[in-house]
């Protein structure tokens, strides 16, 4: 996947929120994004995921792709397992091993007791062990995480680690904002925060 020239403003007019980002993400990467408050990463994780586009340069080559964002929204009228067994159908999936990918994801990150509970009444740790759970349902081979170990207790942390790795180990690309840098065990491979000084 690559980005080439790549510029984000929110508005004609506005500033730039990011410009003239080049990267290359190369199979079997792992990528932390790096940055000060409010210096484009969730900006950058956007476009890298394809939620949002650019209003400048081109992104190509994207991958199946998943992502988790910072604040999941929860507001959705399913249970966790309703929820994810419908997303598991979006990718392609039979009801049944949709059902059971569902609730294998949730009991290994800890939240097996939390499928039928409807997701408006999850409390955050609960919304965003979903959230990481319909990420990884489908097997992405480019995973895109917005600061999400934060608040994660130790074996939801030690899973995502888990997933991350073989993600990373059949040649996929997870890149991830992580703001307690000393904390993140992964090697940066790339980091970002240089194209994202351009933008000052
Ligand atoms: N949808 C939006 N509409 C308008 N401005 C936005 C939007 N999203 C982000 N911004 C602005 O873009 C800038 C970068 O925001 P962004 O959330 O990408 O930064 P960040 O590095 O992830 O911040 P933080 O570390 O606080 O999470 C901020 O000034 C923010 O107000």
């Amino acid at each position: 996947m690559r980005l080439e020239a790549v510029g984000r403003r929110y508005g004609i007019g506005k500033p730039w929120v990011l410009r003239d980002v080049d990267l290359e993400l190369r199979p079997g990467t792992l990528v932390r994004i790096e940055g000060a408050n409010s210096s484009g990463k969730s900006t950058l994780l956007r476009l890298l995921a394809g939620i949002d586009a650019p209003s400048a340069g081109r992104i190509t080559g994207r991958p199946r792709t998943a992502y988790v964002p910072e604040r999941f929204p929860a507001a959705l009228p399913f249970t966790a397992l309703g929820y994810l067994t419908h997303l598991g159908r979006i990718h392609g999936m039979r009801r049944g091993p949709a059902v059971t990918a569902a609730r294998r994801w949730l009991e290994r990150f800890g939240a097996g007791g939390l499928a039928d509970m409807p997701l408006a009444e999850l409390s955050k740790g609960g919304c965003q062990k979903v959230a990481l759970a319909q990420a990884l349902l489908a097997g992405p081979e480019l995973l895109v995480l917005d600061e999400v170990w934060t608040g994660l207790d130790r074996r939801a942390s030690a899973e995502l680690d888990r997933a991350v790795e073989l993600i990373h180990g059949a040649g996929g690309v997870a890149v991830f904002a992580h703001p307690l840098a000393a904390q993140c065990r992964y090697f940066v491979t790339t980091t970002v925060w240089t194209c994202m000084r351009k933008t000052r």
